[in-house]
This record gives C-alpha cells, structure tokens and sequence, in this order.
C-alpha cells in the first residue's frame, strides 16, 4: 500500500472531539482508518516567516505535517482570495465577490510555500491527495518542482456553472490548474457536469461519459464522490447516555413539547435566516404549534474578520430577539439561538433528542450534519430530516423532506409534516436514510477516491 500524503489547509486536531467544518471531521474520520501523512496549516499567523520545514507530530495511525501562515498570508490569501473570491463565487454568490489583485498573488504565494514545504517531506511512491479551494494551483507549483507522484484533487465545496465562473478575473488559469491533477473529486453529479460545461464551452475539450478528460498527452478523471462520516462511531456518541441532554429531553417529553434542531458555521451559504423565518412561519400558520416546538439553533463562529459574516451575525441575533419577542411566554421561548462551538458527541446526542433536523442551506457542497443527524436517529423513534434541495446531501438522501430554502412557506408546512408525521411513514423513511448513509460512509469515499487515484478506475457505485 502507498503511503497517502494528505494536504488541506486546515488540519484537524485529533487530539480532541470539537472540530467546526466538515473538512476536517470528514478527513479526521477516513484519514484516521487508513493511516497517513496530513499536511496543512498549523492555524497560527506570524507577523513575520518563519522556518520553511513543516512541524512533524505523531498522533495514531497519522502523522501531521503543519506549517503557519504570516499575518498577509491570512489576510490576503485565507480571508482574502480563498474566502472573499472563490467562496461566494463557489457557492454561486457573484454579489459578495470581492476580487482584488493582492488576493491573488496571496493565494499563489501561500500555494507555494505550501509546494516547498511539502516537497521537503514527500517520498518517491507516495500518492498525494489534496483538498479544497485553497489548493487549487498546488498540483501546478509541485509538478513545477519536479513531483511525479499521483496527484488527487476533491473539491468539498459546489463547483459553479460557467455563467458563473467565468465572472471572476483569471478564470481559465483557475481550471487549468485544477486540470493539473490526475484525478479531480467532487460531492455531485451536478458539480461534476459543471466542469463538463466548462471545459467544453472555455478549453474546447471533452469530458467523455466516464469522466476522463484528454488535454494533450494527458488524461484527467473528473468524478463524483460524495463525502460520507464515520457511522458506527457516531451511532455509538448517540446512543452514549448524556445526562445534561436527558434532563431536558425529560422536561420536553413531560410538556409534551418537541424539538427542532440547526447546526451550521454562521455562513451566508447555510440559510439561516430564512430558516429561523420559516420557524416563525410555523407558528403563524400553525397556531397550535405555539407551545408544543421549540427551534434550537446551533451556529458556530467562523471567518469573523469578512464582513459578510458580520453581517449574517447581526441579523440572525436580531432575527431570534425579534421571533422571541413575539411568540415566547413565561415558560416557553420558541428560538434557543447558541453562537458557539459544540463538542461532537453532545452534538450526537441532541440531534438525538430531536425530532426535526432542520438543514436549508442555500448552497452547500455536501453538509455532514445532515448525514449526521440521520445516524443518530433511534430505529425506533426516529426525527425526520428536513433538507435543502440545495445540499449536496440532497443528491443522496432522497428519503428527507426536501424543501426550497428560498421559499419559507414550502419550508414551515415540511416542518409541519414532519412534526405530526405518523410512526410508520418515520420508521421507513429512517430505514432508508440509514442505508444510504452508510453505504456511501467515510471510509468508502477514501476507497473511492484512492482506487481513481491509484489504479486510474473511475467507477462510483450510484
Ligand atoms: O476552515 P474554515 O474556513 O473554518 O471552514 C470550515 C470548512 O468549511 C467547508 O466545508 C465543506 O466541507 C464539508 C465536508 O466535505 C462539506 O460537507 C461542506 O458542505 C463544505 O462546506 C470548507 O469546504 C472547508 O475547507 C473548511 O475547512
Ligand atoms: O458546534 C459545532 C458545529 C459543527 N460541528 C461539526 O462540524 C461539521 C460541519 O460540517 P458540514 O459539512 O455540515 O458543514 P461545513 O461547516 O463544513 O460547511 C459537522 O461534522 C458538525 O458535527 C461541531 O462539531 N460542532
């Protein structure tokens, strides 16, 4: 077996069960299986460089490679063209683009650094894997410095039409690099057609129905792998008694009271506002649901120092204020809002506790909570998913109530079937769900990948 060089730009830390973004909870569950190297930034910004060999840290089956990133590296590169240009851009939000040419040379420099730190470590029969948007010249700078290796690329996030794409300054550069890499990964078959379109409209090349894509001499695989989690291990922190959650879940089972639960980083791309309006929604065309459903609303802190996250931040506390204000009573507050960070298995056991789970991104390349959600159902009693059709997950899980996050209608009368949906109709939708989660899970997406990597195959079981 070869040994599998993992790089990201973040690196999660093993060592602990709060991790935010699904990257790293995704990665940390496949990588931890097969054994590695993981390589990334170690998320410190320095005023100045620092040493250019990475810092080398042994924890399990993975070995991490970390390096820091200076104070104009983050900015320029990390908030900068990563989070300002290709992350609106990406999840089709041409409006919050904010394009400036030292974003660019930022987001090349760190690619770089990236290339000169990762050569230092790489072994001749390594196969070498590298995710996300952050990444994506660095096939380009390693094979400028002489890499032979396998080089695999997965995009965790959408990959948008050319209408799109083509808004953005350097476009063509952009595809190019990626079509550097030996096999390029994405969440759907929709993101995947995207790139068709692209290079068939902007390269004047093919894309042949199994993904293979000739440029010159070359031959690149364009496929589709959706990200899956560790089942077993989160029906285990599910079914983990945790007294803090079973107190409350007694006092709701006592009032008779049900709950609906949110988890996202505090993104424009996850649709909370119009979420926590769909909530209020419920109550309005539901009257009898006032008193009987509370929304728990879970959104953790993420890229503070970009103002659109400032801006999502002030509306969704005056959004939850403004819904309280309205509804609560002395001794019901319909909007339980936490802006924090919750540990994995409390979050296992709340979603537990939960018989809604309430997912309406408005563009998200797979969201793991989803699946997530779906695994810590009981067989017996299950929650009910309601999802956006938007959700890379969506393309799977076919099961779920599957909603427009822009319609907030559409979005509070799925609530309202799920929340009087009958034992039955739950049980059979759970049986389904559970099935797809685990078949497409963790590991299988490494496999997946790996074999595409490896042995060239682009087969991918629907
Ligand atoms: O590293 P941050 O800037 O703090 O952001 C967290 C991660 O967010 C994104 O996650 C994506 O990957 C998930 C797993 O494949 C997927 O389910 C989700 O839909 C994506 O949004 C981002 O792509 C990661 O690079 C970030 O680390
Ligand atoms: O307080 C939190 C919020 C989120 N998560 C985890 O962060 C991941 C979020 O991944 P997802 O794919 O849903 O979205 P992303 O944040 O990557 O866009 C999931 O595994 C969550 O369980 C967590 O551990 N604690």
């Amino acid at each position: 077996m070869n040994r599998l060089v993992v790089v990201s730009n973040r690196v999660a830390d093993l060592t602990r069960t709060a991790q935010s973004g699904g990257l790293a909870v995704g990665l940390a569950d496949s990588l931890r299986q097969r054994g590695g190297v993981w390589m990334g930034w170690d998320g410190q910004t320095l005023k100045y460089e620092d040493q250019p060999e990475p810092r080398i840290r042994k924890i399990g089956t993975v070995t991490q490679a970390t390096i820091p990133l200076t104070e104009q590296d983050y900015s320029e590169y990390y908030l900068g063209f990563a989070n300002s240009v290709l992350w609106p851009l990406f999840h089709y939000r041409l409006d919050l683009v904010e394009y400036k040419t030292v974003f660019l040379d930022g987001y090349r420099r760190v690619n770089a650094k990236f290339a000169d730190a990762l050569t230092s470590i790489l072994q001749q029969d390594d196969i070498i894997w590298i995710h996300d948007y952050h990444l994506i010249p660095l096939a380009a700078e390693l094979r400028q410095r002489g890499c032979t290796q396998r080089i695999g690329f997965f995009l965790h996030i959408p990959f948008p039409p050319p209408e799109i794409l083509a808004a953005v300054p350097r476009h063509r550069w952009l595809v190019e690099c990626l079509l550097e890499f030996d096999v390029i990964g994405f969440q759907t078959h929709t993101d995947q057609g995207n790139l068709q379109h692209y290079v068939e409209d902007h390269l004047g090349c093919r894309m042949e129905a199994d993904g293979r894509i000739k440029i010159g001499k070359r031959e690149v695989i364009a496929g589709c792998y959706p990200i899956g989690i560790d089942v077993d291990s989160f029906v285990e922190m599910a079914e983990r008694p945790n007294d803090e959650v079973s107190i409350e879940t007694q006092r709701r089972e006592i009032l008779g009271r049900k709950q609906i639960i949110g988890v996202d980083r505090l993104d424009y791309t996850k649709g909370l506002p119009d979420r926590l309006r769909a909530f209020a929604r419920l109550l309005e065309l539901y009257p009898e649901m006032r008193k009987t459903v509370a929304l728990m609303q879970i959104a953790t802190p993420t890229r503070e120092e970009v103002g659109a996250y400032v801006e999502i931040r002030t509306e969704l506390e005056a959004l939850s204020g403004a819904i309280n204000g309205r509804f609560a009573d002395f001794n019901w507050t319909p909007v339980r809002y936490i802006h924090g960070i919750v540990p994995r298995d409390a979050l296992a056991a709340l979603f537990r506790a939960s018989q809604v789970g309430f997912v309406t991104p408005l563009r998200d390349g797979m969201n793991l909570v989803a699946k997530e959600y779906v695994a810590a159902q009981s067989s017996e009693n299950p929650g009910v998913l309601v999802l956006s059709k938007f959700a890379g997950a969506a393309e799977e899980l076919h099961e779920a109530l599957i909603v427009n996050p822009y319609d907030v209608d559409d979005m509070a009368r799925n609530l309202c079937h799920a929340l009087t949906m009958p034992l039955e109709e739950r049980k059979e939708r759970q049986k389904a769900l559970f099935a797809r989660i685990c078949k497409h899970d963790a590991k299988d997406w490494l496999n997946a990948f790996i074999a595409a990597l490896e042995k060239g195959e682009t087969k991918y079981a629907a």
